[in-house]
């Protein structure tokens, strides 16, 4: 049995992207907190924050981040998860921690080509490239917080399951 590996980092780094491959190439499953919450409420992110407020929603993530910890996992985490004190706690004492770093404009260019609006509601009510460019800003010293190790997100899918390999390798071999 290994621990659980939480992928956390920006809307659109690839947490999800990433996740499915890192978790075939490690023969773990896979488990992504927004995806539980969309299926265990039949609900969208839009759909709870428009009864619930972004508070509801922030609850309701907390409780899937418990729920989805599992061994022999790979858990994509919402971009918000690491907002709240205790997800960081609880993801850096139950598992190992990547953080999937990106700048703003290549956050926002696969944004908008990719919008899903469903899943991605507007958190400030700015245009995207200044929304990402914002909540970077507010997050960046959170996902490095609760990261065990920062990963370089702008190359391809493969190269940066690759380095997550590589990050795991080294902390075991030390
Ligand atoms: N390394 C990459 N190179 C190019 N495009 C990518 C890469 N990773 C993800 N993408 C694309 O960017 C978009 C967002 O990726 P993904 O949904 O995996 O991000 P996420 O971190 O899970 O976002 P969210 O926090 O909103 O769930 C998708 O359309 C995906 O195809
Ligand atoms: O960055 C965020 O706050 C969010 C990211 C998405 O993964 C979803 O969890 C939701 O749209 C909120
Ligand atoms: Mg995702």
């Amino acid at each position: 049995m290994t621990q659980p590996i939480y992928l956390v980092g920006a809307r659109g780094c690839g947490k999800t992207t990433v996740g499915v491959a890192l978790a075939q190439a490690l023969g773990f499953n896979f488990v992504d907190t927004d995806h539980y919450l969309l299926t265990t409420t039949e609900m969208s992110v839009a759909d709870i924050v428009a009864q619930e407020g972004w508070d509801g929603f922030r609850r309701r993530e907390s409780g899937a981040l418990q729920s989805v910890t599992a061994p022999d996992t790979v858990i994509a985490t919402g971009g918000g998860m690491v907002l709240a004190e205790s997800n960081r706690q609880f993801m850096r004492e139950h598992g190992v921690v990547i953080y999937l770093r990106a700048p703003a404009q290549i956050l926002a260019s696969r944004l908008e080509a990719f919008p899903e609006e469903g899943q991605r509601p507007t958190l400030t009510g700015r245009p995207i490239t200044d929304e990402i460019v914002e909540v970077l800003a507010a997050r960046e010293a959170l996902y490095n917080q609760a990261a065990h190790h920062v990963v370089d997100a702008t190359r391809s899918p493969e190269d940066i399951v690759a380095a997550v390999l590589a990050a795991l390798h080294t902390a075991h071999a030390s």
